[in-house]
């Protein structure tokens, strides 16, 4: 790393963006990675592949492998070889500050099509010295357009791709003649994960600008447009929409046959959008979010949010989270707008929203340790009912 001048304060790096592609067998995610490679806006990218077995057969189909790209060929990222990817990403940092590799500027972690991203996110985000170096810009699911429709409803794998990705990629859509089929799948996956962003490549061709980005911090170290990457407006129409269509169906029973409801996994699956005027206290906040990965753990697949923290009200901070993977906090220097109230996106699977609303209430309503409140520990809060 290099030394601060004498006097100045050593100005930490700013995190290296990390992304995931991740996406069911035979998606497309080695096609789209050969095409990325070649696209001058990720030169200095490391692209490590995982493969399952003792040879990785994806190596053959790179076109380009040199001392960029790292080939982790035994076992599946999310387990066997989780600590190899920890030397691995730690190996890349030693030789980038010893300046025995170019100092790259990003990484990709391409998946095996079965695996689970999240423990690759928790292997980087609980290290105490890779999560400072390194920051996760975005998972990105591959979607193949052709069997997109029976994968999701037969693999929950599938499924929780789906539901955690900030960027959905259709790819093989050039073998779909129907439009209508298209225009389905995209409102399905819309349905699943309203909070992630569909796009769209043939044979892998897509900008790499359009699909890879620095997700929340940019190489600066600044923050994004936080509310374009919450997408509260598109969850709470999802929500709208899939209300609607609850109420519907649950009088008319001659639209049974419809899309949504065939695929009985995505009806496990909700999206909503928490609201709240009150400035909720940090240490409230931080039960509430304890609690919730106690209690509802694996189902909350992905949490984004906003919050008015009562110590800094002028001072939002941005949760995010993937599973029972949660980065750390950021505190914003201001509000990104006028909007003020907290917002939390969740995307979960078999938890009702009024669990976590009632959740949420309780710990808004939690007297503080240092001022007793009758009323409120007669009425416990904690004491949760779930109707
Ligand atoms: N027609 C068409 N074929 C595609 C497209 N994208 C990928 N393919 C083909 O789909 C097959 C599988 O693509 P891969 O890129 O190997 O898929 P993968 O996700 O890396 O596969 P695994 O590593 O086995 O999970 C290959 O034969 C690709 O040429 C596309 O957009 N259109």
């Amino acid at each position: 790393m290099q030394e601060a001048p004498k006097g100045q304060p050593v100005k930490a790096p700013a995190p290296i963006p990390l992304s995931i592609i991740t996406g069911f067998l035979g998606a497309g995610k080695t096609t789209l990675l050969n095409y990325l490679l070649q696209d001058p806006d990720l030169a200095d990218t490391v692209v490590i592949m995982n493969e399952f077995g003792e040879i990785g057969l994806d190596h053959l189909l790179v076109e380009t492998i040199d001392e960029n790209m790292v080939l982790l060929s035994a076992g599946c990222l999310c387990c066997s070889v989780r600590g190899d990817l920890i030397n691995t990403l730690e190996d890349l940092l030693r030789k980038r500050d010893n300046n025995r590799i170019m100092p790259f500027k990003r990484v990709i972690i391409e998946t095996t099509g079965l695996a689970d991203p999240a423990p690759i996110l928790h292997a980087v985000l609980y290290h105490p010295y890779l999560s400072l170096r390194y920051s996760v810009a975005e998972v990105i699911t591959v979607i193949d357009a052709v069997n997109a429709e029976n994968t999701i409803s037969s693999h929950l794998e599938a499924l929780r791709q789906v539901a955690i990705a900030d960027k959905l990629l259709l790819t093989k859509t050039d073998l779909v003649d129907s439009t209508e089929t298209l225009s389905n799948l995209r409102s399905r996956l819309n349905a699943i994960n309203p909070a992630g962003t569909l796009c769209e490549a043939v044979n892998g061709i897509i900008p790499a600008k359009a699909l890879i980005g620095d997700g929340l911090f940019s190489i600066e170290g600044k923050i994004s447009d936080v509310e374009q990457w919450l997408k509260t407006d598109a969850v709470e129409a999802a929500e709208r929409h899939q209300h609607g269509h609850t109420h519907h169906h649950g009088h008319d029973h001659e639209h049974d046959h419809h899309h949504h409801d065939v695929n009985r996994h995505d009806a496990h699956i909700r999206a909503f959008c928490l609201t709240s005027d009150k400035p909720v206290r940090q240490a409230s906040f931080q039960m509430f979010l304890d609690l919730l990965h106690a209690t509802q753990g694996p189902n909350l697949l992905r949490i984004k949010g906003l919050i008015c923290i009562a110590e800094h009200p002028e001072k939002p901070i941005v949760i995010h989270g993937v599973q029972h993977v949660l980065h750390v906090p950021a505190v914003l220097p201001n509000w990104p707008s006028d909007d003020h109230r907290s917002r939390i996106v969740f995307i979960v699977k078999d938890i009702e929203r009024s669990v976590i609303d009632g959740l949420w209430n309780a710990f808004q309503g939690i007297p503080g340790i240092d001022q007793p409140d009758a009323a409120a520990l007669t009425d416990n809060p904690l004491s949760l009912r779930r109707e």
